[in-house]
């Protein structure tokens, strides 16, 4: 018999009930909960008179419409309303809630890993589809409509159809300035934005083996933008020793055995994969965004692609009207396209090593004139930590604005909305029209990428502005 891959091993530990020909019935370790896909799944619960299943197996924060100048201070009446009922339905729930006061507060993708809630091996599933994030750690996670968390509140389990599996194999070394964000950009510029559709990928290889936590969650999190229904990343000594002491994490004794159940989740080395690509990142640069969706983008060194040059009418119309929206012309050289807005923040790029990253780049240099830069870091702890290495100063001496945490200009779904026809250098995942707000044109960058873009008002290759002792880093894999 083959061997198993690590999406089989997960899910055949997990599941409840399986008949011939129907969904399977899989039980959900964990069940991440926000402000705006739980309202009418708690209404639910209680017009049924249910109860949650697994309250302590269950965590909610609020992200999505908090501001981050004044948290406390929300005006739109939809968000206060998003906000105050959470507040309600967890106190009535027992559901444990990281609020705006909660030192834990955060992006839920952001606080699931740090507080040790994600583990390898688990399911874990959220009413958003960036829950594929914590695949880096070896956990089987995808987003769930709003009914499906109901289901899950009420029984702890959700129907599910198996996936196929794609291994998506990474090799080859990288240039400097080339960051976790620019190879699964990379992957979709050349693959497309549905590659992964009806697949749970699972990434492999030295690259991927080289990268620290925040680098394989930031390539998770963007796997459902290639319209996979996960990402999985095969939990090593890194995954452990990220998660040794973390709050909900097994302690002691329980650590090591769990570190031992985990290390037996790998893939098995004849392990079958329905399908397989590998792709060289070895003579990838810096990724920018040209167009209004993830693929679309090319290397900073790079100009903006001519529409008539592609191959499908599909491709040339999806282009061209693009094109329009962001006010493009084919032809221009990346670097020539200037921006007024640098938004480092999101699910994707907001964690403490993206933070040191930009701050790197800002270090002792100014914000054009032309842009306004703000960093949102991804939750109350990688703001305490940032503080704490004084990264806030960085950033602040530099011209940034030091917000606090939540999914700001990722989505206009809160007060930090870029204005009509403005360019925004964005780390966040999504590009699609009106994203960051009506009219707004997105483009998707690394937190390296966007922070040299603040500087120079422009698109720039990053690796100018690394300096020699800094371009080792860079070299890792
Ligand atoms: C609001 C939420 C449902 C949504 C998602 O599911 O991803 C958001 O987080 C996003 O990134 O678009
Ligand atoms: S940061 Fe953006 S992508 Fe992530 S959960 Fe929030 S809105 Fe969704």
């Amino acid at each position: 018999m083959a061997g198993k891959s690590l999406y089989e091993k997960i899910w055949e530990q997990h599941v409840v009930v399986d008949e011939a020909g129907k969904p399977t019935l899989l039980y959900i370790d964990l069940h991440l909960v926000h402000e705006v896909t739980s309202p009418q799944a708690f209404e639910g619960l209680r017009l049924h008179n249910r109860s949650v299943r697994r309250p302590e197996h269950t965590f909610a924060t609020m992200d999505h419409n908090v501001p981050t100048d004044d948290p406390f201070t929300v005006l739109d009446p939809i968000a206060a309303k998003q906000i105050q009922t959470l507040v309600q339905n967890c106190n009535e729930f027992g559901v444990p809630l990281a609020d705006l006061q909660s030192e834990d507060q955060g992006i839920v993708h952001v606080i699931g890993p740090e507080l040790g809630l994600t583990l390898p091996g688990k399911t874990i599933v959220c009413g958003d589809s960036h829950t594929s994030t914590h695949g880096a750690f070896g956990a089987l996670a995808f987003g769930i409509g709003t009914s499906e968390v109901e289901h899950v509140l009420a029984t702890q389990c959700l129907w599910q159809k198996r996936s196929h599996t794609l291994r998506v194999h990474l090799t080859g070394v990288r240039r400097p300035g080339v960051t976790a964000k620019d190879i699964i950009l990379g992957v979709i510029a050349r693959y497309g934005v549905d590659f992964g559709s009806g697949y749970v990928l699972e990434f492999t290889g030295e690259v991927i083996r080289s990268m620290s936590m925040e680098e394989r969650m930031t390539v998770c999190n963007m796997a459902i933008e290639a319209g996979a229904r996960a990402g999985l990343i095969e939990p090593d000594q890194t995954t452990f020793e990220y998660l040794r002491g973390r709050r909900y994490a097994p302690r002691g004794e329980a650590f090591e055995q769990a570190v031992e159940r985990w290390k037996a989740l790998a893939s098995d080395p004849d392990a079958v994969y329905d399908s397989t690509l590998a792709f060289d990142i070895t003579d990838l640069s810096p990724q920018v965004t040209w167009g209004t969706n993830p693929a679309q983008g090319v290397g900073v060194d790079g100009v903006v692609p001519d529409p008539e040059l592609l191959e499908s009418e599909t491709e040339r119309r999806g282009a061209l009207q693009a094109l329009a929206y962001m006010g493009l012309q084919p032809g221009t050289p990346i670097t020539e396209i200037a921006v007024q807005h640098v938004f480092i923040g999101s699910c994707t790029n907001s964690r403490i090593e993206d933070l040191r990253l930009a701050a790197s780049i800002v270090r002792g240099r100014q914000v054009a004139a032309s842009v306004r830069a703000m960093v949102v870091p991804g939750s109350k702890a990688v703001k305490r930590q940032a503080e704490a290495e004084g990264l806030h100063e960085v950033f602040r001496s530099a011209g940034f604005e030091w917000r606090e945490p939540g999914c700001s200009s990722c989505l206009a779904m809160n007060p930090d909305v870029i204005p009509e026809g403005e360019r925004c250098a964005s780390t966040s995942n999504r590009n699609f029209e009106g994203r960051q707000g009506r009219g707004a044109r997105t483009h998707l960058v690394s937190p390296a990428t966007a922070a040299a873009a603040a500087i120079a008002g422009h698109f720039v290759d990053v690796a100018a502005y690394i300096s020699r002792e800094e371009a080792y880093v860079w070299n890792r894999s």
